[in-house]
């Protein structure tokens, strides 16, 4: 059993979300959870017609009409239809809340923050909506974003929504091959670009890039460029470039909705690209709103005037995440430029200065704050902070151990588990559970998630595949131009018919926590044995001086070995006492199966945009294999630094 951290008291218990949600349901279903989350989860995926229904009274979803049925063809994963009767309006759930409370506070890396009201926010969308109805957009169209994570691009998706046109965005790191892969599938007719970004105290330029992009997607009728640095021509971008502020009519007050079906496509995501063209997964607009509302409000807590922030680019699903956590009543804030700036005070500093209540991150944020030594409890008050979310890969048991003995001992820590395929959560976090080093709570409300073996069978504190066994309102609509599904069903329905299969290799324990040990296929099969690759990161977390590293298998006489890659602090040269100490780390904590054959320093890890590091690419190359999608890498040189090692040869 791993370590308890934390245990919700009785008080915190009584104020979540989740506990008046249970109560509600009690009285209406003539149920008895006695206060146990399970008991309400095991009700939420046996009767999920009564449960999704729940979930949107409680939540209050705004609609036109609800029609009389929640479910129809209850046992089609995929093919099941969620209220198929409703008409609602994502943008008007996202903008119900308004006022001249803040809805939006805008942060740049170079200090400047701006913020806008709920009837502020709401004007700048009824500003915005206009002149996309001016420009011709109709339900069903695609407008893009090629944006910073900021308070325009907030207001150009919602604009978009209300509408009923479908919202895609790429973040402006994406070099231009990998928009084009992406944009160039969906045919936009309207474009929205920043002329400029900051990263990493450096100013990068967007308008060749987005000239590029009119130049080449054809489709392209309308672009329009904030001008966010401001400095330079925004005609540059397009002949016919419009202002941000310029656009759409300044008078406009009002939102004329759009009230479509409950399934009205959304938007559109992308899968990595790392093994090809980016697939584009299409989300529709009642399942997205419904599941991130479950998740936000019963799942996190969140409440009206809670303070919330992800850090996020708009090219990573958590982008979207966030931003739903307007229909909460929540303030967002939004921040674009490196997390670590001002040597990692600068978010930190903002967890006091903003109140943040609940401050989400990725799991290789959390250890690399380790890393740098920094001590937050010791620098920073941290009082407003109830909880602290991690997802982009395992968070170990260090990085729990860390945050609440650095952070604060007063929060939830959920580590939380999905993806771009679901635009949310498979597993995740709940209030009213305690937290245990190394795993993640609980399996979400709704979500009938398993974990399997080989044959298909359910196993409890073994690992296997991650499955979710029956419909959920967020599995996708399907994939754009895939007009017979198949490879929207190759994607997850091949392994078995009817059963979402996520691709990730994972266990579930008896009380009910998970843990993710990595993704399927980069599972490591030494001598025949399974071995995810979280299992090995985890312990190489442990070693000072190591910064990152990727592990993979590599084929070798008929077997496969394991060969660990690491980037290590500056100035440090791995020397046969550093191998030993990593190898007998792995060893003393894991199976003697589990230490690698070879460990070699590298300068760098390739990762996606979305700072995910690309195990499969790794292992192409080491094998001489060509790495297929090399745009959808954020450091494609790093690729080289894995070819024709000489200790790979012997
Ligand atoms: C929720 C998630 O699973 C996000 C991600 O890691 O892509």
């Amino acid at each position: 059993m791993n370590k308890k951290l934390w245990t919700p008291d009785a008080k915190r218990i009584a104020e979540a979300p989740i506990t008046a949600f249970m109560q509600a349901v009690e009285r209406e279903h003539g149920v008895a959870f006695n206060g146990e989350y399970r008991q309400l989860h095991r009700w939420s995926v046996e009767q999920p017609a009564a449960f999704w229904q729940a979930v949107w009274d409680f939540a209050g979803v705004e609609a036109s009409s609800r029609g009389d049925a929640v479910l129809e063809n209850p046992d089609a994963l995929p093919g099941a239809r969620w209220f198929p009767g409703a008409e609602l309006n994502f943008a008007a759930n996202l903008l119900r809340y308004r006022g001249e409370q803040t809805a939006l506070v805008s942060l740049l890396e170079n200090g400047e923050r701006r913020t806008w009201s709920r009837d502020a926010l709401y004007r700048e969308v009824a500003r915005v909506a206009a002149g996309l109805r001016d420009a011709g957009v109709q339900p069903g169209d695609r407008v893009a974003g090629f944006l910073p994570n900021i308070a325009e691009t907030v207001v150009a998706m919602l604009a978009t929504a209300s509408l009923g046109a479908v919202w895609s965005s790429c973040s402006p790191d994406f070099g231009i091959n990998g928009v084009l892969d992406r944009f160039g599938q969906i045919e936009p007719r309207v474009l929205f670009a920043a002329d400029a970004y900051y990263y990493n105290g450096k100013t990068c330029d967007c308008l060749e890039r987005v000239q590029a992009v009119c130049r080449e997607v054809p489709s392209i009728e309308t672009v329009v460029i904030v001008p966010l640095v401001g400095d330079r021509d925004i005609s540059r971008a397009h002949p016919d470039a419009i202002d941000f502020a310029a656009f759409g009519d300044a008078q406009a007050s009002d939102i004329d909705f759009a009230s479509l079906p409950f399934d009205h496509p959304l938007y559109i995501m992308y899968s990595s690209g790392t093994t090809g063209v980016p697939k584009c997964i299409v989300h529709g607009a009642g399942g997205t709103l419904l599941q991130h509302l479950k998740e936000h409000r019963l799942q996190v807590g969140l409440g009206e005037g809670d303070v919330f922030f992800y850090y996020t680019t708009c090219g990573w699903m958590m982008w979207n995440w966030l931003v739903s956590g307007l229909a909460c009543g929540a303030t967002l804030l939004l921040y674009d430029g490196s997390p670590f700036a001002r040597d990692g005070h600068l978010l930190l500093d903002a967890i006091d200065r903003e109140g943040i209540n609940v401050f989400g991150t990725s799991a290789k944020y959390i250890a690399a704050l380790e890393k740098a030594g920094h001590r937050p409890r010791e620098s920073h008050r941290l009082d407003s902070l109830r909880s602290v979310l991690s997802t982009g890969s395992p968070l170990s048991h260090e990085s729990f151990d860390y945050v609440y003995r650095e952070f604060r001992q007063e929060l939830c820590l959920s580590s939380i588990s999905g993806g771009t395929d679901i635009l949310s959560c498979f597993v995740g976090g709940c209030p009213i559970l305690p937290v245990y080093s190394g795993e993640i709570q609980a399996a979400g409300l709704g979500m009938a998630v398993e974990v399997w073996d080989d044959s298909g069978r359910p196993v409890v504190g073994e690992k296997g595949e991650l499955v979710c066994t029956r419909p959920f309102p967020s599995c996708p609509l399907g994939f754009w131009n895939d007009d017979d599904g198949s490879r929207f069903h190759d994607a997850y329905f091949a392994t078995w018919p009817g059963v979402w299969a996520h691709g990730d290799y994972a266990e579930v324990f008896a009380h009910g926590g998970f843990v993710i040990h990595g993704r399927s296929d980069a599972v490591l099969n030494p001598g025949g044995v399974r071995i995810g690759t979280a299992e090995i990161y985890r312990q190489v977390e442990r070693i000072d001086e190591v910064l990152e590293s990727v592990v993979i298998g590599q084929d070798w006489q008929d077997d496969v070995r394991v060969v660990l890659f690491v980037v290590l602090r500056e100035g440090v040269v791995l020397d046969e006492a550093l191998v030993d100490r990593i190898r007998r780390t792995i060893r003393e904590n894991t199976t003697p199966r589990h230490v690698p054959a070879r460990v070699l320093q590298v300068a760098d890890i390739p990762r996606t945009i979305s700072g995910k590091i690309v195990e499969l690419a790794v292992r192409n190359v080491v094998h001489g294999r060509p790495v297929k999608n090399t745009d959808a890498l954020a450091n494609p040189e790093a690729l080289s630094l894995f070819a024709n090692r000489p200790e790979l040869q012997d």
